[in-house]
Parts: structure tokens; C-alpha cells; sequence
């Protein structure tokens, strides 16, 4: 790659910065399917529960639960942490 020539791939104005950037791409792509594969764990594990308890007699949500998971994601990422933790709420029991 010649220096007044972008690389289309990485979008980098120069090799050393496409080959650094391919380098962390690698590694962002290994965190991607690290949390795919954690969220669907969870989505699992969360049904199980849901059927556990409601097998026993019990509810099929417990709010108390719910709200306290939503806190840890909002002291820890924010407003946006809120929104990942309903969404990741969702993929367990379904939306409400
Ligand atoms: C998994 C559970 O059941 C439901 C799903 C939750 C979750 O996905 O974290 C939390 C609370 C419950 O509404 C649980 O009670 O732990």
C-alpha cells in the first residue's frame, strides 16, 4: 500500500496502522463471539430457571431479581448498561 492510497479493508492511510488494525480486529472478533456464546448460555439458563419455578408452584419472573441485575449493568456501563441488561432480560423469558 502506498501512503496516499486508503486500505479499503481496515480503512488505514498506512500498512503499519492496517496491520495493527487487522491485529485488534482479530481480537474484537474473538470478544464477539466470547458474548454471543456467553448470551446464549445465559438466555438458557435463565429459560431453565423460569421452568424450574414454575414447575415447583412458583412465578415465572422475579422482579425483585430483575431490578438487580439492571442496577449492576447501569453502575457498571451507564444508561446504555440499562438497556443491555433488558434486552439480555428479554432473550431469557421472552418481552413481557
Ligand atoms: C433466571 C431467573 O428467572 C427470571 C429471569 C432472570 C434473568 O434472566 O436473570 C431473573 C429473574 C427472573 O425474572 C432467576 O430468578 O434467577
Amino acid at each position: 500500500m502506498t501512503a496516499d492510497v486508503m486500505d479499503q479493508a481496515t480503512g488505514a492511510g498506512k500498512e503499519p496502522a492496517a496491520e495493527r488494525i487487522r491485529e485488534m480486529r482479530e481480537r474484537i472478533n474473538e470478544i464477539d463471539q466470547a458474548i454471543i456464546d456467553l448470551w446464549l448460555e445465559r438466555a438458557s439458563l435463565s429459560q431453565e430457571v423460569g421452568k424450574t419455578r414454575m414447575a415447583s408452584g412458583g412465578t415465572r419472573l422475579v422482579l425483585a431479581r430483575e431490578r438487580e441485575i439492571v442496577e449492576r449493568f447501569r453502575a457498571a456501563l451507564g444508561p446504555d448498561g440499562t438497556q443491555v441488561a433488558l434486552l439480555l432480560l428479554r432473550s431469557g423469558r421472552g418481552p413481557l
